[in-house]
């Protein structure tokens, strides 16, 4: 048998892997491509997702290949995870299998770093594939070859971006744990509003849990409302332009809304109906859709506004109308005082 072995964090596994060992299968004409990932990485500090999600992705990214199978013996192993130590494993347990261990040219750059690099190359026949149209001068016998670009990292995937290089199966899951998703946000607004959007998304949930409605799309309504607020009002026109350019007559400071909601969809996949109404809602409170009721509340009686809202919290779990007309009736006295 030939085995082509892609060890990496899948932090979370993405079509560059895929790529990687459809390319292996076929310029190597390998049997099997085992994906290996690691339970903790020697050249990354950073805090893994757990193991039982890394593995569950990976799992799900790889169900439609047959010759692509996951191998934990990694994460069975407790410590830093070195491919030396994995490798010895493998040949003792598969004498009679040849071995590539198939990487990216970026792990080509830093190959010294490595443990043993010299016994590594004797263990298995390396094989780097490009990431980016580059090949790499190395001292190693590395064979390199070129693969279809496909330009995206597990890092950019984590902060919110290039989200269609994931199996729609595995984007699913993420947003069903929770997954990276405070970074998406995170990384598109101020400390300030990072802390506000997390404590609307948690209020939500309260409120929906109240009124027997379903806490995590509310979660995600409370999470995902502001991601438009940080936009310049040059970048927020062409968005208004596409999608409701009548609403333009509104102030630049309620454009967000309605352009959050549109960014759900295009830059989050998130393709939810009432999701995406309750966002575009949530400024003006327009709308008498609970979970738009629901965001409108939450977003003022926010705990970390700092006004003393436990009262009014307690209304709007006990009777969601009531409270919302008394919140938005707070809301329009607030801006006849700030003279609007
Ligand atoms: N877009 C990509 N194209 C080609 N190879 C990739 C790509 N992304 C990751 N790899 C390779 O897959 C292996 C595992 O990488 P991993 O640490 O899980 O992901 P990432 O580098 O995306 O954070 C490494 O050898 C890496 O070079």
């Amino acid at each position: 048998m030939k085995i082509a072995l892609l060890g990496g964090s899948f932090d979370p596994v993405h079509y560059g892997h895929l790529q990687m060992a459809k390319e292996a299968v076929q310029v190597l004409k390998v049997d099997e491509v085992w994906f290996i990932p690691a339970k903790k990485t020697p050249l990354k500090d950073r805090i893994l997702t757990s193991d039982t999600d890394r593995l569950a992705m990976l799992k799900i990214a790889l169900a439609d290949f047959p010759q692509f199978k996951v191998n934990p013996i990694e994460m069975q192993r407790e410590g830093t995870s070195y491919t030396i130590d994995t490798l010895e494993a493998l040949h003792k347990q598969y004498p009679s299998y040849t071995f590539y261990w198939l990487i990216g040219n970026d792990q080509l750059e830093q190959f010294d770093l490595w443990k043993d690099p010299d016994r590594l190359v004797q263990l298995a026949h390396f094989v780097c594939f490009d990431r980016d149209g580059k090949l790499v001068q190395t001292k190693y016998p590395i064979q390199q070859f070129h693969m279809e670009p496909m330009p995206v990292s597990s890092s950019e995937i984590r902060r919110g971006n290039k989200l269609n290089y994931l199996d729609e199966e595995v984007l699913r899951y993420i947003y069903q744990h929770r997954l990276y998703v405070k970074d998406f946000i995170k990384e598109r607004v101020s400390p300030k509003r990072f802390s506000h959007s997390v404590s609307v998304a948690h209020l939500c949930e309260e409120f929906a849990k109240a009124h027997g409605l379903d806490t995590q799309k509310a979660y995600y309504i409370g999470l995902f409302h502001d991601v438009a607020k940080n936009l310049s009002k040059e970048v927020m026109e062409p968005w208004m332009d596409c999608i409701c350019q009548e609403n333009k007559k509104y102030p630049v400071a309620v454009w967000h809304g309605f352009v959050g909601s549109e960014i759900i969809k295009r830059v989050f996949y998130i393709h939810d109906d009432q999701i995406s109404h309750a966002i575009y809602h949530h400024v003006l409170g327009t709308s008498h859709d609970p979970y738009a009721m629901i965001i409108f509340c939450a977003d003022k009686l926010d705990p970390l506004r700092g006004y003393p809202v436990k009262d009014s919290i307690a209304c709007v779990k006990q009777d969601l109308a009531k409270g919302f007309e008394m919140v938005q009736e707070e809301n329009r006295k607030y801006l006849k005082g700030k003279g609007n």
